[in-house]
């Protein structure tokens, strides 16, 4: 269903991508609870194959944790035991843990004893993965896939491409009774332990009628680990819908909600100069996007942060920072949707014909290919190849806005008829973006009752002192706004709970 199962106080998720549970724990009780955050998205936590070099050069890629060996919990991330633990400790502070699921398929093609990481054996020439078990029987075979190859040759198709193969991968067949067993085994196993909800990947792939039944058949969350009677588990579909195919978001929209790639697609286009920011006014179902309540967005995400998935090269990411920054912003302060902020590690880019060669490279990892702990330095940001773009002030401090906003609409709406914007949020916020290359200098209506704030995007409130740019707002609920375009960030926000 639709609902996060989130604390009515906390409304943003945050994508802590290739994190280990037992970092995870510390960062819910170190920063995310403090912070707002509403729950963590964690990478797949089912056993996965060890893909050493399926082309030279690559090792351990990050989409190996896509390619799924059994439903033991045991990968880079951690044991089963670590990830209760990992579960416990985040409710306990009101974070809750979302749950990334491949359900559409198994592994790709492998030769015969290669490994897994909780050391179980599998076969996909026969398409044998005894742990689970699952045999070829439990998968789409001739009688339902039509294409020579076997695999999904045109999207055209709608069913190809849910009855063949993504790119070779071993597709499930979710029609089965047996199959959706074990796969209802595994999802009330993870509800069991505390889990608030489940990222469906490739859903595109799957029939919607058979994640249907399967969502049907979940438990409800369980009181003793805090949640109210009757909760049902959220569900936030993958389904990249950018239009022009047959296959679309809405047909999924009936499960939980749908990740609506479109979102950071138009919004990437709009901050790198495609389109006024003007344009921005009625931004959601106005742009032929789901409805607010049926969608789950985001700028980037783990896969088009790499520059080919969905939305290619108009994604902002962590390498446009100051864009990246005013992107995030008007997210967190738009009211549309269900919130993820992506959380990234770095890689080196090696850009040949417009394709970056390395956009396989997996997390931080030794000499062991362990993944790293991440360093926490003293100015709260990470270090050790961690981007954590969520401990950037700028967005942690606009998480706090979308929060302390919530449930309010958007009003008093102003624009240069240009790439400067701002609005009110009720009586609650106020922001501005200045996207043009010339500076804002405008006295507008914040909305906001008579008195000093702090401007949270440069700086914070600390002592009752802003350290960042503070804003006067006279009886009439106006204030002059001064964003130069030469700024560090062409944003300026402040709310209720950033006055003096
Ligand atoms: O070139 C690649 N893949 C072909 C183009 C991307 O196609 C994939 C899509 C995909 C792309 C576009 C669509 O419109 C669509 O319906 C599906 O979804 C996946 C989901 C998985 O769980 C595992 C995968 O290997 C894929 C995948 O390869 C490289 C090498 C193999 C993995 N991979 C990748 O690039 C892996 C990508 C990947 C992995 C996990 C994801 O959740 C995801 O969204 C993409
Ligand atoms: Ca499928």
């Amino acid at each position: 269903q639709h609902d996060p199962n989130n604390l009515s106080d906390r409304q943003i998720m945050v994508h802590l991508f290739e994190w280990k549970w037992n970092d995870i724990a510390d960062e819910c009780e170190r920063f995310l609870s403090k912070m707002g955050f509403a729950g963590v998205q964690v990478s797949p936590p089912t056993e996965n194959v060890v893909a050493w070099e399926p082309t030279p050069g690559v090792k351990r890629p990050w989409w190996e944790r896509y390619q799924p060996v059994s439903y033991k919990l045991n990968t880079r991330s951690g044991t089963e035991q670590q990830f209760q633990d990992m579960v416990n400790r985040c409710n306990a502070v009101g974070v809750r843990i979302y749950c990334d699921m491949v359900l559409n398929h198994m592994t790709g093609d492998w030769p015969s004893g290669t490994p897994a990481t909780g050391g179980s054996s599998f076969n996909t020439g026969s398409k044998d993965y005894p742990a689970v078990p699952y045999s070829t029987y439990d998968f789409n075979g001739r009688d339902k896939c039509s294409t020579s190859s076997g695999n999904i040759e045109n999207y055209g198709d709608a069913n190809q491409v849910r009855n063949c193969q993504l790119v070779g991968l071993k597709d499930l067949n979710q029609g089965s009774d047996y199959v959706r067993g074990k796969i209802i085994e595994l999802l009330n196993r993870l509800i069991s332990y505390g889990v608030a909800g489940f990222r469906f990947d490739a859903s595109k792939h799957m029939w919607p009628g058979d994640l249907k039944a399967i969502a049907d058949r979940l438990n409800n969350l369980p009181t003793d680990k805090g949640f109210p009677a009757g909760a049902r588990a959220f569900i936030y579909q993958e389904v990249i819908d950018l239009g022009g195919e047959p296959i679309t978001g809405a047909e999924y929209v009936g499960i939980g909600r749908v990740t609506e790639f479109k979102y950071g697609k138009f919004l990437g286009e709009a901050f790198r100069g495609r389109n006024q920011l003007k344009y921005l006014k009625n931004f959601g179902e106005g742009w032929g996007m789901l409805a607010s309540g049926n969608a789950l967005v985001f700028i980037d995400n783990h896969d088009n942060q790499r520059g080919h998935g969905a939305g290619g090269d108009m994604i902002l990411t962590f390498r446009v920072p100051k864009l990246y920054k005013m992107a995030v912003a008007y997210m967190l302060a738009w009211p549309y949707g269900f919130t993820r902020v992506m959380s990234s590690y770095y890689w080196e880019q090696n850009i040949v014909n417009g394709q970056d060669k390395n956009d396989w490279v997996g997390p931080p990892s030794d000499s062991n290919w362990n993944i790293i702990t991440p360093t926490i330095n003293a100015d709260e940001t990470c270090g050790s190849g961690w981007v954590c773009e969520h401990r950037w002030r700028q967005i942690y401090n606009m998480v706090k806005f979308r929060n302390v906003v919530h449930g309010t609409t958007m009003n008093d709406w102003w624009d240069n008829g240009n790439n400067q914007i701002a609005f009110c949020r009720g009586g609650k916020g106020f922001i501005a973006i200045n996207n043009d290359n010339y500076p804002l200098q405008q006295s507008l209506q914040t909305c906001l009752p008579s008195g000093t704030y702090c401007d949270v995007i440069s700086g914070d409130l600390v002592n009752n002192q802003c350290t960042g740019k503070s804003i006067t707002v006279g009886s009439d609920g106006k204030a002059f706004i001064s964003l130069s375009n030469a700024e560090d960030d062409g944003v300026i926000a402040f709310h209720i709970q950033s006055a003096i």
